[in-house]
């Protein structure tokens, strides 16, 4: 076993030892395979802390998790088994994502320190800034106290050893009391400079998950970001990332401050002692930080890719999680296992490699660590044998010198936890630098974008209050001009010069052969692609934007992810509502199902009155005074009851017991059923327009007339996407989308009115 020895942020030195042991447990938290054999006095673990804390009743992470290394670097999980056991035929590799793998280059250097400060800094001029700052002063406070309690127990033990050299009992009584007494007045220091680290770090990530989590969410980056495969796991970046960033960060930047304090205090002790032994120390250290950077140099990619291949190999276990019924199904568990045990392997050569690079590392830096361990004591003792110094000045040099080699050799020690870090660094500012720009990658050409507008009526009434043109534009609730349409990225056209009106009850169905674009132009309509021209005008109800108060709408047009777009974070409360064509149900009760989400900030529990020590304001979740008086009075209970009566659901209540249970709402309602529960959405957000795709798909007919029926009645324009014939007969006109000619530009569209004969000419079909 090999011995670390005094770096950085020190713990209570052992009486009886020549060196101080250290507290450097957060080094190793982004080093997901941390090196415990070889810090056993550290008490660091093979996989961090808040790794194996994750909750085992999580198959999925349980397993993900456990994909780590005991001491004697041996694959502690059953996923090892599983490996070992790999079928003959192996899985067909995933070469594009290892073309990537082998493409991906290490950040330089500059590159790394940018990232760093752009995802460290923003917290420290937060809101929280005083708090945080404040905090972070305490803990470079109780470190300069930890350190200089490490002086003074440098000084005891040359007095300690003295007093045991000379034979004299009595001082050495009274040393031991000293120390003891030290001890008892040195460790709350040392408790509480840990506890104070700690706690500043869970309030940084709060922030920081928090800060993340918005730009994530705004302006449908997680869309985009998953439509178009921008980065890997953004999910892992933001839990695990964030917390071993947040960690390491204080810790090293702790452990440079205290190295550089305790340089200044242990130099003064050895350069008194005997100044050449400062000189070569200072030389040895300087070569050794060298030569480890440049055997380590590949640690950085090695771990970043370590991080994302956990990642996958943990994602493709959720994926079962959510699929299990399909996989059930298609008994896909043979081919689920082949994709598990190919990301598992990729993961686990990765490590292979990672392992054998710093093992390489490994052999310099032990070398390096034990020639130096008897040299201070063998240069000094010349001078003990001659009597110039006391036998305790020895073990006081050894001491001062270990510190001060610990401090110089800071890199060399932890070149694998900074390698670690550094991909975690990586890892969040690429992350960062996509929620900052998330439109950079696919709309390049501004000309190229589709104009979405929100007109606001009652100011176009006030601006034409006089002609019947204002009552006509009243009741127009989308205007399409000459909207063509693109896929993003690859840029196919979909849909040539498309032009369209939608008034007040003119219910449009659309239809075409499956790929045509149907579904594309929904997108379009909400915002989600924009590649391609034309304008797109809803006509929007209420006197004030929701997110920015009294402003009008055309005066904020948005400047980010769509430039051009105003995009809306509440559509709902504008009178427009999608109902996509697989019915989403959020995480919570069967009341939440309904309100989501136009009262989407009940779904988040937020405390009312006295709130319970340590809750942070960045953690509130979303404000209800946001959207006070924007929404629609929220449903009482009367009212949800009534419109599940209404989609005929009334029955589930019973089954669930009441509206306030919770399942997992995908499963445990059948396809039909989840349908019915959007339409009680919609029946309860009211809203003027609402776009419908494919929506009753799984509905046998009498419920899909019933549930127009409803919608009619509640006075709702609607659009709808739809294959079946059924739908002609509440709908008035038909907007038909063909297969786009890549080789014409002519139009691939058309709209007829639908009427008794339409009707007739179908029932003949
Ligand atoms: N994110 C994407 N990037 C590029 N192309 C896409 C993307 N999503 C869909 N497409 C392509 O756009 C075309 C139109 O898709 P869309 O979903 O609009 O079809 P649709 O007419 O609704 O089909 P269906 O009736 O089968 O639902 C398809 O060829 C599809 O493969």
């Amino acid at each position: 076993m090999i011995r670390t020895q005094a770096v950085g942020v020190g713990k209570i030195p052992h009486p009886l030892s020549s060196h101080h042991s250290v507290s450097l447990s957060h080094f190793t938290k982004p080093l997901r395979f941390a090196f415990s054999h070889s810090f056993p006095a550290v008490a660091m673990s093979p996989v961090p802390r808040k790794r194996r804390r994750r909750s085992s009743k999580n198959p999925s992470t349980f397993l993900s998790s456990s994909l780590s290394l005991d001491d004697n670097f041996n694959i502690t999980s059953s996923s090892a088994a599983v490996t070992a056991s790999s079928p003959s035929s192996p899985p067909p590799q995933p070469e594009k994502e290892e073309e990537d793998d082998v493409k991906r280059k290490a950040p330089d250097i500059p590159t790394l320190f940018r990232r760093f400060w752009k995802v460290a800094a923003p917290y420290w001029w937060s809101d929280d800034k005083v708090q945080a700052r404040l905090q972070l002063a305490a803990v470079f406070a109780l470190t300069l106290g930890t350190t200089g309690i490490s002086v003074g127990f440098n000084f005891l033990g040359r007095d300690f050893y003295n007093a045991l050299a000379n034979k004299d009992q009595e001082q050495f009584t009274k040393q031991l009391l000293y120390y003891l007494g030290a001890f008892a007045g040195g460790i709350p220091f040392f408790v509480l400079r840990d506890y104070a680290r700690e706690i500043l770090a869970l309030r940084w990530r709060s922030w920081m998950t928090s800060y993340y989590m918005e730009r994530y969410l705004k302006n449908w980056t997680f869309y985009k970001i998953q439509s178009q495969s921008i980065i890997d796991n953004p999910d892992q970046r933001i839990v695990d990332d964030l917390s071993s960033f947040t960690g390491t960060a204080l810790s090293f930047s702790l452990a440079f401050f205290n190295a550089a304090v305790d340089l200044i205090s242990f130099s003064n002790i050895l350069y008194g002692i005997y100044p050449p032994l400062f000189v070569v120390l200072l030389v040895y250290s300087i070569g050794g930080t060298a030569i480890s950077v440049f055997l380590g140099r590949g640690l950085v990619n090695l771990n970043f890719l370590q991080e994302k291949k956990e990642a996958d190999f943990r994602y493709g276990l959720v994926r079962i999680r959510e699929n299990a019924e399909s996989i059930a199904f298609y008994s896909g568990e043979e081919s689920e296992m082949q994709l598990l045990i190919q990301r598992f392997r990729s993961a686990f050569e990765n490590l292979t490699q990672l392992l054998i690079s710093s093992r390489n590392l490994e052999f310099f830096t032990s070398g390096y660590r034990y020639l130096i361990q008897i040299l201070p004591a063998a240069v000094v003792a010349p001078m003990y044998f001659s009597g110039k110094i006391e036998f305790g000045v020895i073990n006081q040099s050894v001491s001062a010198f270990n510190h001060i080699l610990g401090d110089f050799s800071l890199i060399v020690y932890q070149f694998q936890a900074i390698s670690a870090f550094s991909a975690v660094i990586d890892r969040l500012g690429e992350f960062d630098d996509i929620l900052d720009n998330s439109s950079s990658k696919d709309l390049s050409d501004p000309s190229e974008e589709i104009n979405l507008v929100y007109d606001d009526v009652k100011s176009l009434t006030l601006l034409e209050s006089n002609g019947s043109m204002a009552m006509d534009k009243c009741q127009k609730l989308l205007d399409i001009e000459n909207l063509t349409l693109l896929t993003p990225k690859s840029k196919t056209a979909l849909i040539w010069d498309l032009s369209l009106e939608i008034y007040e009850k003119d219910h449009l169905l659309v239809t075409g052969p499956s790929g045509s674009g149907k579904t594309s132009l929904l997108r379009a309509l909400a915002g989600l692609w924009s590649t391609g021209r034309g304008k797109i005008t809803f006509s929007v109800k209420g006197d004030e934007d929701p997110l920015l108060g009294a402003a009008p709408l055309e005066a904020t047009p948005s400047q980010d992810t769509y430039p051009g777009v105003e995009q809306p974070k509440n559509k709902d409360s504008r009178g427009i509502f999608f109902l996509p064509q697989r019915p989403y149900m959020v995480l919570g009760t069967l009341r939440q199902q309904l309100l989501y989400p136009t009262w989407a900030e009940d779904v988040i529990p937020v405390t009312d009155g006295d709130e319970p020590d340590g809750t942070l304001p960045f953690l509130m979740g979303v404000s209800t005074l946001e959207n006070e008086g924007e929404n629609p009075r929220k449903p009482t209970t009367d009212d949800i009851i009534r419109v599940l009566e209404d989609v005929r659901l009334g029955y589930i209540l019973s089954r669930f017991n009441s509206l306030d249970s919770t399942y997992e709402w995908s499963s445990v309602l059948s396809l039909g059923e989840q349908q019915r529960l959007a339409f009680a959405r919609l029946l309860l957000s009211k809203p003027n327009l609402v776009l419908l795709d494919e929506s009753t798909s799984a509905l046998d007919e009498a419920n899909e007339a019933h549930l127009y029926q409803q919608i009619e009645a509640a006075g709702i324009t609607y659009v709808s996407i739809g294959h079946r014939r059924t739908l002609y007969g509440y709908h008035n006109r038909r907007l038909h989308i063909s297969a786009a000619d890549p080789n014409s530009t002519q139009r691939n569209w058309y709209i007829e009115p639908i009427n008794q004969d339409t009707m007739y000419n179908l029932s003949k079909l």
